[in-house]
């Protein structure tokens, strides 16, 4: 039986550097696992991509693709929805291949209904202030909206204990070593590397 790939929940409030911390994970060299790209009704940035940030759609869309089952999970979020293609994952799994996802705490709790065996990665700010401060900083989000995102990330930090690492993004090269780290480990863990041996004990006995 061809081993299951290893999926990889990352969240943390909005603004923490998610986009940015994953980046650097994903233009190191040692990077070996697939992103998945989520499905979203929010309007595109500038410089962003469809298909390759998000796949853009309308509400009609989102709403039809729930209702036929495709996505993983989905939330809503500031007045938009978000969510995973389910499609990708499973494929991707199946073939081997370890799987990261880039979602809010909401869809994160779902998939860890769904997949007990992924692992669960929080990223959160070294304080709130330097939180509102990337954000502002970022310049994407007019004032209203910001506030919005403040007050959700309280909340969102207080769902770390749900998540099985905490990583603080003080420096991007630093955070982006602290989860390849935990990512590298995982793979050795007994519950991945067990099954493999299961089956050859199994073998052994007959
Ligand atoms: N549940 C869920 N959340 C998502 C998904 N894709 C992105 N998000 C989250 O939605 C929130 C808002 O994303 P976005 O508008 O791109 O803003 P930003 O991540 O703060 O730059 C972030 O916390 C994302 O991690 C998804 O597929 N499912
Ligand atoms: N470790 C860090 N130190 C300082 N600024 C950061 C750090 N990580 C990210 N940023 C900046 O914070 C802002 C938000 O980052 P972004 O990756 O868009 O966050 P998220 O995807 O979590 O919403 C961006 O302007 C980014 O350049």
């Amino acid at each position: 039986m061809a081993k299951q790939g290893m999926l990889i929940v990352l969240s943390g409030p909005s603004g923490v550097g998610k986009g940015t911390v994953r980046k650097e994970i994903f233009d190191s060299d040692d990077n070996d696992f697939q992103y998945s790209v989520s499905m979203t009704t929010r309007q595109m940035r500038p410089g962003e991509v469809d298909g390759k940030d998000y796949y853009f759609v309308s509400k009609e869309e989102f709403e039809d693709e729930i209702k036929s089952g495709g996505m993983l999970e989905y939330a809503k979020y500031v007045d938009n929805y978000y969510g995973t293609p389910l499609k990708y994952i499973k494929q991707s799994l199946a073939a081997g291949k370890d799987v990261f996802l880039e979602i809010e705490v909401n869809g994160a709790m779902q998939v860890r209904e769904k997949m007990p065996d992924g692992v669960f990665i929080f990223l959160t700010p070294p304080d709130l202030m330097e939180l509102k401060h990337r954000i502002i900083g970022r310049g994407t989000d007019d004032m209203s909206v910001i506030n919005k995102r403040m007050a959700k990330a309280v909340d969102e930090i207080k769902m770390m204990r749900n998540y099985d690492y905490a990583v603080i993004n003080d420096e991007v090269p630093l955070a982006a070593e602290r989860i390849k780290a935990i990512i590298r480990s995982e793979r050795f863990s007994v519950k991945r590397v067990m099954p493999e041996y299961e089956e050859m004990l199994g073998d052994a006995e007959s």
